[in-house]
Order: structure tokens, then sequence, then C-alpha cells
């Protein structure tokens, strides 16, 4: 068993804190509770909904020195039957939990994470092939510490302040890890033969007429609706797969899981309605018009947004509160192919 020196403690905060990515944060953790143990597994997932049922996310994991991600989008339920209760009571209580083998002996410790709101945001699992000395407690409850203050940050850097929604350059992020990861799908998919894949579709959704409420009601008003607005929007994608940003001004994006394009088209035109029919205090209505354009691997992530704002444009001069798909409006040669943009040819992803 190591004993864990002052040195390394302060390295291993330093090279956590070295990043300002939340894989490469959760990658650092493991990997630095994986170098200061001997026989431990670990397993960090995300409390993905804590009721009535609870459902985790696999974040990262570490096995036998090597360390992995879970995938960003992908949804585990819970199914750990004999850590069940333990797992409960850490996302429900917020407690370090132990779990032991009919035999006495210590087989995992669950510790909770716990942000700001003291909600339990996620947990880790050490599975212990021998018994951990309590510094090791103490060590790995300290750094989950230091990693729930550390991703508030991260979280703040990428949240519009006033919508609280992703922002433009988390867009741009995403984007980019989208593409990249089409591409090698893509590839496997050749081998494979696959068809109709699960795509990302990018829809550009632009608030209609929102000068006049700002004119109207005043600047302050018009925040309000765009906090509301974001709000009805949120509520009405899958929370755990699609992702909303505010793009700037009146105008979001929305990155959405479809496996074709009817899918990504009921999707938002449920989202348009759904805007169309709330009811705002004192306004009343208000609509949006919105762009939709399918992510696929040659696209950089300014020539998605531009094709979708095309398709945004294209929905504004012809009556507003309707979508339009850039794919199809092309076909019909209502609009000619977008220019690239200069920062396009900057992005390399091979
Ligand atoms: N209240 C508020 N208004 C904003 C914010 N950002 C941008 N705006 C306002 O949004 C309005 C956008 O107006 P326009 O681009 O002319 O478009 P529009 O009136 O929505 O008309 P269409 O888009 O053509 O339907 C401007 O008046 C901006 O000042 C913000 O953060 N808060």
């Amino acid at each position: 068993m190591n004993k864990i020196s002052t040195i390394q403690i302060i390295d291993s905060l330093a090279e956590m804190t070295r990043h300002h990515d939340r894989e490469i944060l959760e990658k650092s953790l493991l990997k630095t509770l994986d170098e200061l143990t001997t026989g431990q597994e670990f397993k960090l997932y995300r409390v993905v909904e804590a009721k009535p049922k609870i459902s985790l996310a696999l974040l990262a994991y570490s096995v036998n020195g090597v360390i992995e991600t879970g995938g960003k989008h992908t949804k585990t339920h819970c199914i750990f039957e004999h850590l069940k209760a333990g797992i409960e009571a850490a996302v429900l209580l917020g407690s370090l939990e132990q779990i032991q083998n009919k035999a006495g002996k210590v087989t995992h410790y669950i510790y909770p994470a716990i942000d700001h709101d003291n909600e339990v945001f996620a947990i880790l699992i050490q599975e212990c092939k021998e018994t951990p000395d309590l510094d090791i407690l103490r060590y790995a409850h300290g750094l989950l510490k230091v990693y729930a203050n550390y991703l508030e940050l991260i979280d703040h850097n990428e949240r519009d302040k006033l919508t609280q929604l992703l922002n433009r350059e988390t867009l741009d992020k995403e984007l980019i890890g989208i593409l990249i990861r089409n591409n090698e799908k893509n590839r496997r998919r050749l081998i494979k033969r696959e068809k109709n894949p699960l795509g990302f579709w990018l829809g550009v959704v632009d608030i209609d007429h929102f000068k006049a409420v700002n004119d109207r009601f005043g600047h302050l008003f018009g925040d309000e609706v765009l906090i509301l607005v974001a709000r009805q929007m949120k509520s009405d994608i899958r929370g755990d797969e699609d992702l909303i940003f505010r793009f700037g001004g009146e105008e979001f994006v929305i990155l959405l899981q479809a496996y074709e394009m009817k899918e990504a088209k009921s999707v938002f035109e449920r989202l348009r309605k759904n805007i169309e029919t709330h009811e705002f205090p004192q306004l009343g209505h208000v609509t949006v018009s919105i762009g939709i354009m399918q992510v696929t691997n040659q696209d950089s992530p300014a020539e998605v947004i531009a094709c979708a704002d095309q398709a945004m444009y294209y929905a504004k001069e012809h009556g507003r509160n309707q979508i339009r798909v850039y794919e199809e409006l092309l076909e019909q040669g209502l609009i000619e192919k977008a220019p690239q943009s200069p920062e396009s040819g900057d992005v390399e992803f091979f």
C-alpha cells in the first residue's frame, strides 16, 4: 500500500486542474487515484436521475492501470444489484458507503460528489481487491471535493450568464468533437456496412420580431422572455442526449440526436409549436423561425452553423414561425449552397 506524500498530493492537484475540459479532468482524477493506490479499481458515474429510479452514466474508469472514459453520451441504468442499497444511500443521503461481503470484508466504497446546491451529481465507486488504509479514503474524498469545485468552475465558463444555457464557445467545442467522432464512426460503419446510423442535427432557432418586444416592454422584460423561451425549449428536448446553446442575442442552437431527418424535424416542429402556444406573461405569444441541417463528416463547425442559419433566414423571409431544412431547400433549388466561411478551412480533422 502506498503512503501518500504531500508532494504527491500537490502534484496530483496541479495535474487535475491543469486542463479546462471535463473529460480530461475526470480521466486525471482517476489517473491520480490509480497512481496512489494498489489493488483498487475506480469507476466514476454521473447521476443522470435520482428519483424515482437511480440512473447513472459512466464517466470514466480505471482498471489495471488503464484509464478510460465511458463516452459522453452513453447512459447506463443502475444494474448493480449488490451495490444498489449503497448507491441509493450515497446518492440520496450524500453519505460515504461501504459494502461488505458475507465474510465481512469490505469490497467497495461508494463516495458521493456534491455540488454547491448540496445535490449528489456524481459517485465514485472503489472496488477493493486489497483492504485500503484510511489515508486512501480521506484522500479520495478530498480529491472528489476538488473535482466538484473545479467542475463548477468549468461549468460556469461553459454557460451563458442570462439563460444558463451552454454558450457559443462550448458549441464550437461540441461540434468539433461530434465531427471528429463522426469521422471515426463512419469509417467503422463502412467496414460493418451499417445503415441508418444515429446522427446529429443542428437547428438554429431565432425568436421572431424580438426587437418589437424590447421596444414595447423594455430590455429587462426582453431578458425575461429570453429566459422563458430557453426554459421552454429545454423542456422539449431530451436533457441527456440533446444539447441547447445560446448562440447570441435572441438566437439559439440545438444539437439533436436522431436516426433520420423525419424524426429530427418532428422534434423541432414540436418545439416550435410549444413556443407558439406558450402563454408569456403580459406579452401573450412569441414565435420562432428554425433552420436545420444534418451534421455530416465533411463539415466544419462554421459551415454547419452557416447552412442552418441560411435555412433559418429562408424561414424568416417566407413568413416566420416555421421550420426549414437546409438540404431540402438546396434540393428544391430554393437556395444556393452557402459560401464557405473563411474559418471553415482552418479546422483540420485528419
Ligand atoms: N432583451 C434583450 N434583447 C436582446 C439581447 N440580445 C439581443 N437583443 C435584441 O434582439 C433584437 C433582435 O432584433 P433583430 O435582429 O432586428 O430581429 P427581430 O426583431 O427579432 O426580427 P426577426 O429576427 O427578423 O424576426 C435587437 O433589438 C437586440 O437588441 C439580450 O440579451 N436581451
